[in-house]
């Protein structure tokens, strides 16, 4: 099967198994289309930070392959962990991909101060990680997936360890910045109502081994707001995922 039009990325009858003997994912066909937002959702296992991770280059495919229908895409990655390195500031820490692309200072700085500022961390710039909530260092790591002007961006669960106020707030501002920079995205969540919130498409995975059990458009308003957190249909469309979910769970 060829990749699909306007997909930025396109899995094919992928498979991992790792050197232990794990079948992490077997025979995924997935298509990402570009500019879309997609939530990958599943039980602990199932093979959801694979997925992600042999998308970024991180884990090598055993079988199947990776098609990336434009040429050299970007990707940013953003961890579960803000993995920030506590002896640089903020700025530092954004502009660090700068550097290792090979940008002058002055023009990374300058970029990574306009980074933090859209992650609402202006201020925070000349701080170090140790100064900085959780909350800020997610932001900051955020920033810095952005920097490099991501094509696809990769969130492994990244606000799983986050309080829910702050969650949610994340959550918005993410959104907001994917509607002003339109980058595709692929977000790994154990949370049905996060998916929801944030998503075009949830895509629900079933472990043993991890493969695609349900593919879910969610036709909901452009604008995701508290209006829309706070709606019945937003209810309807989170027991409608959550009964996939149960299903994967059980297959
Ligand atoms: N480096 C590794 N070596 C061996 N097995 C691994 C490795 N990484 C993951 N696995 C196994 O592969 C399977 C899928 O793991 P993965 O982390 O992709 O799932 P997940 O859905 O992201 O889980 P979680 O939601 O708990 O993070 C699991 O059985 C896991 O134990």
């Amino acid at each position: 099967m060829p990749p699909a039009g306007g997909a930025v990325v396109s899995l094919r009858d992928v498979t991992k198994r790792y050197p232990n003997g794990t079948l992490a994912v077997e025979g995924l066909d997935l298509d990402i289309a570009a500019g879309s937002f997609v939530s990958l959702l599943g039980p602990s296992g199932c093979g959801k930070s694979t997925v992600l991770r042999m998308m970024a280059g991180l884990a090598p495919l055993t079988a199947g392959h990776i098609a990336w229908p434009q040429a050299a895409p970007r990707l940013g990655f953003v961890f579960q962990e803000p993995t920030l390195m506590p002896w640089q500031t903020a700025l530092d820490n954004v502009a660090l991909p700068l550097k290792l692309s090979g940008m002058a200072r002055a023009g990374r700085h300058r970029r990574a101060r306009e980074m933090l500022a859209l992650v609402g961390l202006a201020e925070a710039a000349g701080r170090y990680p140790r100064e900085l909530s959780g909350g800020m260092k997610m932001r900051v790591s955020i920033a810095r997936a952005l920097a490099t002007e991501p094509d696809l961006l990769l969130l492994d669960e990244p606000f799983a360890a986050l309080d829910e106020i702050t969650r949610f707030r994340l959550n918005n501002d993410l959104l907001r910045l994917w509607e002003a920079h339109r980058f595709s995205a692929v977000f790994v969540t154990h949370s049905v109502f996060e998916s929801v919130y944030l998503s075009q498409r949830v895509v629900v995975m079933a472990a043993g081994p991890g493969r695609l059990f349900a593919d879910l458009p969610i036709e909901a308003p452009a604008a995701r707001d508290e209006a829309f957190r706070t709606s019945p249909h937003y209810a309807a469309l989170c027991r409608t995922v959550s009964e996939a979910l149960a299903g994967g769970m059980a297959a």
